[in-house]
């Protein structure tokens, strides 16, 4: 047993915040004590510009994993979707908590009387950073005025409520944390609209040498989590996407067929979709995340693909 606390690495935003408390707790249901180390990144700091035109890998990761491996701090949480597909060398996700609800969501702001993305006013401004939800956007409703909408969720609403723009795309997951459930006026569902691999998990990295932290927060490991979001993150590897190509995934549990993984990838504008499905190995959920990837490149991703890059 640990005597000394744990220390956690976090970013200072509230939903960090609420995630890292989310470890310390279950740590502290094991009787192991932590405490919170705060970091304010790179991508916090930069709020000019579209996270898609920095283009710097690891924005808000790259400080905590020089301290995770300079011996700072013992472990770091992140939203998993945050995390590029490769691990840093010498760094590992020892524990995936249980996932929350992996969709997007729609809010509005106040005197838009929209109850899904099709009532939404026509020529209606739909704020969202993310090429993803652009392009899935695009390519449900093309007469849609989609506007670039940065900063963490406290900011994208306030901006929203300001009237900067008429509705926005959040994920569920960060609005559930962050007690603003009440704000979604739609959930996005799977798999017509597909969110980001991994979207919805909360990870924890350590170092892969660390043996006394990695027997402590395996057991924080939610198993049907990590089957999921290894099929997810492994597709995206394949298709060489990081957070700035419009790629959506999601694993679904289908009583007929059991557990699929579902993909698409969508041209910047919206006006081509290669999507599709494939079981997911429990034993092996890579290998359907990759096999996954093979058919959509071949049925056209690969174009789509070779346009945006
Ligand atoms: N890109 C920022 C980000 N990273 C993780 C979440 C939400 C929480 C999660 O996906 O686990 C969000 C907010 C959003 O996309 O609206």
């Amino acid at each position: 047993m640990m005597t000394v606390p744990v220390r956690i690495g976090t970013r200072s935003s509230e939903l960090a915040l609420r995630q890292a408390r989310q470890v310390a707790a279950q740590l502290d249901a094991r009787g192991v004590p932590s405490e919170l180390v705060e970091y304010t990144t790179l991508g916090d700091r930069i709020l000019d510009r579209p996270l898609s035109a920095i283009g710097e890998k690891g924005l808000f990761t790259a400080e905590l994993e020089a301290d995770l491996l300079a011996g700072r701090i013992d472990c770091a949480v992140h939203s998993l979707k945050d995390l590029p597909t490769a691990d840093p060398q010498g760094i590992i996700v020892v524990a995936l908590l249980e996932r929350e609800d992996p969709r997007d969501a729609l809010v509005v702001r106040a005197g838009v009387d929209a109850h899904s993305l099709d009532t939404l006013p026509e020529g209606a401004r739909v704020g969202t950073s993310s090429l993803r939800r652009r392009a899935q956007l695009q390519a449900l409703r093309s007469d849609l005025e989609v506007c670039e909408l940065r900063g963490n969720v406290g900011t994208r609403l306030r901006k929203l409520d300001e009237g900067q723009v008429d509705a926005a795309l959040l994920a569920a997951a960060g609005l559930h944390r962050l007690g603003l459930a009440d704000r979604i006026v739609a959930y996005l569902d799977a798999p017509e609209w597909l969110s980001a691999p991994g979207q919805g998990a909360i990870a924890v990295q350590g170092r892969a040498d660390d043996e006394a932290l990695l027997s402590t927060l395996s057991s924080l490991d939610h198993a049907p989590t990590r089957v999921a979001v290894t099929a997810e993150r492994a597709l995206l590897a394949a298709l060489e996407g990081g957070c700035q190509v419009p790629i959506g995934a999601a694993v679904l549990e289908e009583p007929e067929y059991g557990t699929i993984l579902h993909a698409v990838i969508v041209s910047l504008d919206g006006s081509s979709a290669v999507r599709g499905g494939y079981p997911v190995d429990h034993a092996n959920p890579a290998a359907s995340g990759i096999e996954l990837a093979r058919q959509l490149r071949a049925a056209g991703g690969a174009q789509i693909l070779s346009e945006i890059r």
